[in-house]
C-alpha cells in the first residue's frame, strides 16, 4: 500500500500590507508582485506546495489570512489544525511589529496546544534605509515569546525559503504535531463533523 503524504497547515498572519501574501507567492511561485498589481487578501485564501525534509515529502497548505479586520471572518476555523503559525510585520513600520501583541494573543486564544510552532517573521529587509524595527529588537521580542526569529524580503527572496524551511523542520522535529498513531486502514474517524480517514492531523 502506498504511503499517504503527511500534510502540514501553516498559517500566514499580521497586519494589512505587512506582505503575507507576497511572501506565500515568493514561496510557492517564486513570483513578486509590484505594488500596483496586489491586492488586500479578503477573508483566507490558501495554496498547496510539497517539501521535502530528510528524504520525506510534506504536502504543505499554507493559509493566506486578510489582515485587515472587516475582511477578517471566521478566525477560529483559520486556526483549526495548524501546526505552524507565522506572525508578520513589516521592518519599516513600527505599528506592525507593536501588533504583534495582539496577533499573539489571537494565536493563544485560538491555538490551544502549545506545540503548534511560531515563527515571528519580519519582512521588507530590502527597505534598509525606511527600517525601523531593528533586527535586535525582533530577535528580542521572539526571544521573549520562545518562539523562532527570521528576517526577509518577499521582493528579493532573501531568507524566505529559510523561513518556511526552518518552520517545517521545527514542526517535523515535533511528532505529535503531525503523526497520528498508525490507525488501521479501515477505521474511518469521524471529526468536527466530517469524516477523516486519520491521515492528517489536528493541533489546535
Ligand atoms: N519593498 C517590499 N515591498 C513588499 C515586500 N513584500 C510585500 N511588499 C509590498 O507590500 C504591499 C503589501 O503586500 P501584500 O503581500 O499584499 O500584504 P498582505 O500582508 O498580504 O496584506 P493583506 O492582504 O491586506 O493582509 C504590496 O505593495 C507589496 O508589493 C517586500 O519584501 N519588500
Amino acid at each position: 500500500m502506498q504511503k499517504e503524504t503527511p500534510t502540514l497547515k501553516l498559517l500566514l498572519i499580521g497586519n494589512s500590507n505587512v506582505g503575507k501574501s507576497s511572501l506565500l507567492l515568493r514561496f510557492t511561485d517564486d513570483t513578486f508582485l509590484p505594488q500596483e498589481e496586489t491586492s488586500a487578501t479578503i477573508g483566507v485564501d490558501f495554496k498547496v506546495s510539497n517539501m521535502e525534509v530528510d528524504g520525506e515529502t510534506f504536502k504543505l497548505t499554507i493559509w493566506d489570512t486578510a489582515g485587515q479586520e472587516r475582511f477578517r471572518t471566521l478566525t477560529s476555523s483559520y486556526y483549526r489544525g495548524a501546526q505552524g503559525v507565522i506572525l508578520v510585520y513589516d521592518v519599516s513600520s513600527r505599528e506592525t511589529f507593536d501588533a504583534l501583541n495582539t496577533w499573539w494573543n489571537e494565536v493563544n486564544t485560538y491555538c490551544s496546544s502549545p506545540d503548534v510552532v511560531k515563527m515571528i517573521v519580519g519582512n521588507k529587509v530590502d527597505k534598509e534605509s525606511s527600517r525601523v524595527v531593528t533586527h535586535q529588537e525582533g530577535a528580542a521580542f521572539a526571544r521573549r515569546l520562545q518562539t523562532l526569529f527570521v528576517e526577509c524580503s518577499a521582493k528579493t527572496k532573501v531568507g524566505v525559503e529559510e523561513a518556511f524551511e526552518e518552520l517545517v523542520t521545527k514542526i517535523i522535529e515535533t511528532p505529535s504535531l503531525w503523526q497520528k498513531r498508525a490507525a488501521p486502514s479501515s477505521t474511518v474517524r469521524v471529526t468536527d463533523g466530517q469524516q477523516s480517514n486519520g491521515a492528517s492531523s489536528c493541533s489546535c
